[in-house]
């Protein structure tokens, strides 16, 4: 396989998965990356494994090829568990990571050093024409700053420090975010299916 679609319109997203897929020597395109314009695809579950098998299944379904759909978000300790399968949209439909990093601070800014505990959770989903959608979930442990700080990354990546680091994620390189990432982990599970495609 030199070429594998990812169910996924989040350019953030796909900058991740271009960096990691780029050792396997797979070829990835995006849902903006087609020639044929693909609907929005309503994610109407309420678990992260419900979102993705509806993109991957879709978009399988569509174009009669393999495909991967990521769905993944923030769970933060002190929010029980909130933005979590939310995290796009948790300030409104209009899924604008600042103002959703905004309206996590400001629910944050009581909270306490020690419980600011929280994870990124990203699952992978797998779709093939005629077979069961498989399931790969990897998480990223760590703690919700007080402010978004760094350039890099998308999302709460401003706002996320990966336990034992000094760094943000939107302060480390995208080198550096795909070692110890959510997505890396997930993907990590899924390499010896994708080498067979
Ligand atoms: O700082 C972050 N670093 C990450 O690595 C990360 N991974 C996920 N997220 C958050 O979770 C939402 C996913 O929601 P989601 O899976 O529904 O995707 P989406 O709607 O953005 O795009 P699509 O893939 O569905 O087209 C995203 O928008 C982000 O807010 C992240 N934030
Ligand atoms: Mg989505």
């Amino acid at each position: 396989m030199e070429e594998l679609i990812i169910a996924t319109k989040n350019k953030g997203k796909m900058k991740d998965f271009k960096g990691l897929f780029d050792p396997l020597g797979i070829e990835v395109s995006s849902l903006l990356d087609l020639s044929k314009p693909v609907d929005d695809i309503e994610e109407t579950g309420t678990t992260f494994e419900e979102n993705a098998a509806i993109k991957a299944e879709a978009i399988c379904e569509k174009f009669g090829t393999p495909v991967i759909a990521d769905d993944s978000g923030i769970e933060i300790d002190a929010l029980n568990g909130a933005p979590g399968v939310y995290s796009a949209r948790y300030a409104g439909e209009d899924k604008d990571d600042k103002a959703n990093l905004g309206k996590v601070l400001t629910e944050m800014q009581d909270v306490s050093q020690a419980e600011r505990t929280g994870r990124f959770v990203c699952v992978l989903a797998i779709a093939q024409p005629g077979q069961k959608t498989i399931f790969k979930r990897g998480e990223c442990e760590g703690t919700i700053g007080f402010q978004a700080i760094g350039k890099n990354g998308f999302g709460y990546d401003p706002i996320f420090y990966p336990t034992g680091s000094a760094k943000t994620m939107a302060e480390m390189t995208p080198q550096e975010k795909n070692q110890i990432s959510h997505r890396k982990k997930a993907l990590d599970k899924i390499e010896n299916w994708v080498m067979q495609l």
